[in-house]
């Protein structure tokens, strides 16, 4: 649990980003969530990879899949991107500051964008395992926020319509939908499956909101992109299983790859 002002430390950890690539700012971020790792070798060339546990207030992640590196990439358009390659999910109890470390240090470290993908559960039986959806908007069930004090943040748009239209441009076939985050890491019931369809959720998950929070705090404009890895409880035919979601991942990765990459060229 960090004790140190969110806000500084994320100064701190921007430092010594910067100092280790050579760099001055960062233009974009991306975090690589399930099934999207394999988009990384895609953009651009490596600047520099650092150790999550070497930089101010990272852990590398415990959960299998999910890294434990920041890489600074330098894109073919010679912009600089940050790939946080260690999200910290809240589940991971380090408290909700530790969630948003990695946005408020690409904000410190100059990012105007940052893109969040992440793997997820479906409430639409129409998207399946594989269906990659753009968030429009979202609900925050965790019934926490990532923001102390009276800073009545606005949310409307938090999803940056003009990212979404380059990304429709892109692959003009993508559908749009409502993420719903839950504070896991048990999976839903189906009973809470169906709450979340009812309150207009199309996928359910255990990231993105808190960050996408934070994002839009420090002024960054938000693309975010889910990977459906499975039918949500109660729409799969089987009880879920964490290998059944990397499994999925795995299959759409490349396809993924090419998606973000052509997105992030534009
Ligand atoms: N809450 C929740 N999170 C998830 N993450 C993945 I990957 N699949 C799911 C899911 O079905 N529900």
């Amino acid at each position: 649990m960090t004790t140190q002002d969110p806000y500084t430390l994320a100064s701190s950890a921007a430092e010594y980003i910067a100092a280790a690539a050579g760099i001055e700012a960062i233009d974009i971020a991306l975090v690589l969530g399930s099934g999207w790792k394999g988009a990384e070798d895609l953009l651009g060339d490596a600047v520099v990879t650092l150790p999550a546990e070497d930089v101010p207030g990272f852990t590398a992640s415990a959960v299998v899949g999910h890294g434990g590196t920041l890489t600074v990439r330098k894109l073919a358009s010679g912009a600089h991107a940050l790939i946080l390659g260690a999200r910290t999910h809240l589940y991971e109890g380090l408290g909700v500051a530790a969630v948003a470390h990695g946005v408020r240090t690409s904000a410190k470290l100059g990012a105007k964008a940052l893109i969040l993908t992440n793997g997820c559960g479906s409430t639409v039986p129409e998207w399946g395992p594989g269906t990659a959806v753009l968030l429009k908007d979202h609900l925050n069930l965790t019934g926490t926020s990532p923001i102390v004090g009276a800073n009545f943040v606005d949310l409307t748009d938090a999803y940056s319509p003009r990212l979404r239209e380059i990304a429709h441009r892109v692959d003009p076939n993508l559908p749009e939908g409502v993420y719903a985050q839950f504070p896991g890491p048990h999976y839903e019931t189906p009973a809470e499956v169906k709450m979340a369809r009812l309150l207009g959720a199309d996928l359910v998950g255990m990231s993105t909101t808190l960050e996408t929070i934070a994002a839009r705090e420090a002024g960054l404009e938000v693309l975010g992109i889910s990977l459906v890895t499975n039918q949500a409880a109660g729409f799969a035919p089987a009880p879920l299983s964490h290998e059944e979601v990397l499994q999925a991942g795995a299959e759409a990765g490349p396809r993924l790859a090419t998606l973000l990459a052509d997105i992030v060229k534009e």
